[in-house]
């Protein structure tokens, strides 16, 4: 496994927030984390990159994220969080070249490869155009893109993305999600996203886990996480399930 949790406990402020969760994804896989709002989602993906003081067991890419360097983490996973703290008046390519960082040397500047990179992402991800523009000047579904980028400029094999979707359009939120499923078939990047669109969610994940509070409810493939009842009884929402042509479930609301 890539991505392996046993037996996490969080407790932040003195309150418990994650309660014996394990979590298993292997290599080139995509795993959603999905849950009610303070579910634990984002404590999480923060406890797995070793930024919270936790017990039990977390080893990414066989390593123990919270004993490695920054520097060092962050050449074997990339982080994209729901609110990160933005350099005031950065451009949109200088904030991107950050994820080049962990392979700039020490007082060092980067290499034509690292802007390369930097350059190739940003067109990618269809950013090109903003390339110069400060960071405090995007529309809040751009800034999230950009944060995106600077996560794939580090080029790890592991990406834990934070709910990578909720400002963007339709066609951007189909454009971030195919080309994060691209870049896991093509460079066997292992994927753990949180993600509050149920449907968005089953259609790419590979499974699912279902977090309510703190603890895993549910979890395995979407056809079996998504169930009428499950959304029920941890979301308080109706909704219906249909199986779609690829039998992944659409999920939509139902009026009471
Ligand atoms: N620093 C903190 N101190 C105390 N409690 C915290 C802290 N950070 C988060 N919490 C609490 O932990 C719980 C889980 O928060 P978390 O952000 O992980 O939820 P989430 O599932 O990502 O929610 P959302 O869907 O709303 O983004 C919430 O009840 C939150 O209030």
């Amino acid at each position: 496994m890539t991505v392996a949790v046993r037996g996490l406990d969080v407790a932040l402020g003195g309150r418990p927030v994650l309660r014996k969760v394990s979590l298993d994804v292997p290599a080139g896989s995509w795993t959603a984390i999905i849950g009610p709002n303070g579910a634990g989602k984002s404590t999480l993906l923060r406890a797995v990159l070793g930024l919270l003081p936790s017990d039990g067991e977390i080893s990414v890419a066989g390593a123990d994220l919270g004993r490695l360097k920054p520097r060092q983490r962050a050449k074997v996973v990339a982080y994209a969080p729901q609110n990160p703290n933005l350099p005031v008046g950065m451009s949109v390519f200088d904030y991107t070249l950050l994820g080049r960082s962990p392979y700039i040397p020490h007082l060092g500047r980067e290499s034509a490869r690292d802007r390369a990179v930097a350059a190739e992402v940003l067109d990618r991800l269809d950013l090109a155009g903003l390339a110069g523009r400060p960071m405090n000047q995007l529309s809040g579904g751009e800034r999230q893109r950009v944060v995106l980028a600077r996560a794939l400029a580090q080029q790890t094999s592991v990406l834990l993305l934070d709910e990578p979707t909720t400002a963007l359009d339709i066609g951007h939120q189909q454009q971030v999600m195919e080309l994060v499923d691209q870049l896991r078939l093509s460079d066997e990047l292992t994927v753990v996203t949180t993600i509050h669109d149920l449907t968005l969610a089953g259609q790419y994940a590979d499974d699912l886990v279902l977090l309510s509070g703190g603890r895993v409810a549910a979890a395995g493939p979407p056809a079996e996480v998504l169930t009428r009842e499950a959304i029920e009884e941890h979301f308080d929402a109706r909704v219906r399930v249909l199986p779609g042509p690829d039998g992944r479930p659409l999920l939509s609301l139902e009026r009471p």
